[in-house]
């Protein structure tokens, strides 16, 4: 949704890993134990993963916290395609409807999840979705990495890591299930 990840083929250089793998899974624990602490338990907890990489992530999220409190987690996927603000007239919209989140969000604790929160135009076009699907009790945004540069007034209650960028950088996290890798990585666009 961003300027830099709307560029085609970019040429980039890596500068460095922000997280390995072991350290995805001690930021995610630390999270989910989180999320237990301000919710005061899970019964009216749901998750809601961003696609594409807010999915798995909302996934380990649901299975840690069900481990933490011994209870089932509801865990479903958002898709914001239809909802995002770049695709500005109706001809450049897709003709699809909203997909299933995959349990009712109405009067749910609900938690976005994402792997990155960066303008958050995402995040804007998450919350037109989710309304879409239902009305919930509370809504609260969890991100792995938060990089700055917001352009909305949207901020996530439980960060995974406040990593300070300039906009020539980007991050890019990759996991197992989509990338078949697991870390963090902070990227700069070369001329
Ligand atoms: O705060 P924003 O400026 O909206 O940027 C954050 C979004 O950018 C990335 O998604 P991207 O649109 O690159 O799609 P992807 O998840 O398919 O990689 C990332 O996964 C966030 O969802
Ligand atoms: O740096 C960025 C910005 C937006 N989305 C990403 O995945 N990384």
């Amino acid at each position: 949704m961003s300027d830099i990840t709307e560029m085609q083929n970019p040429k980039i250089r890596e500068k460095g890993r922000l997280m390995s793998a072991s350290e995805i899974e001690r930021t995610l624990v630390r999270l989910a134990h989180e999320i237990v602490e301000k919710h005061d338990g899970c019964e009216n907890i749901g998750l809601v993963g961003i696609k594409r990489r807010g999915v798995p992530l909302a996934q380990r999220l649901g299975t840690l916290i069900s481990k933490i409190e011994k209870c089932p987690v509801d865990t479903g996927v958002l898709d914001i395609s239809f909802y995002r603000d770049d695709l500005s007239t109706d001809d450049a919209r897709p003709k699809v409807a909203p997909c299933d989140i995959g349990f009712d969000v109405t009067g749910r604790d609900i938690v976005l999840v994402d792997d990155v929160l960066y303008t958050g135009r995402t995040i804007r076009a998450a919350l037109d979705a989710l309304f879409d699907h239902g009305r919930p009790r509370s809504v609260q945004l969890l991100t792995l990495i938060d990089r700055g540069h917001r352009e909305l007034p949207i901020q996530a209650t439980f960060v995974g890591r406040t990593i300070p960028t300039s906009k020539r950088e980007i991050i890019e996290v990759k996991l197992n299930e989509i990338d078949e890798q697991e870390q963090v990585l902070l990227v700069e666009l070369v001329d």
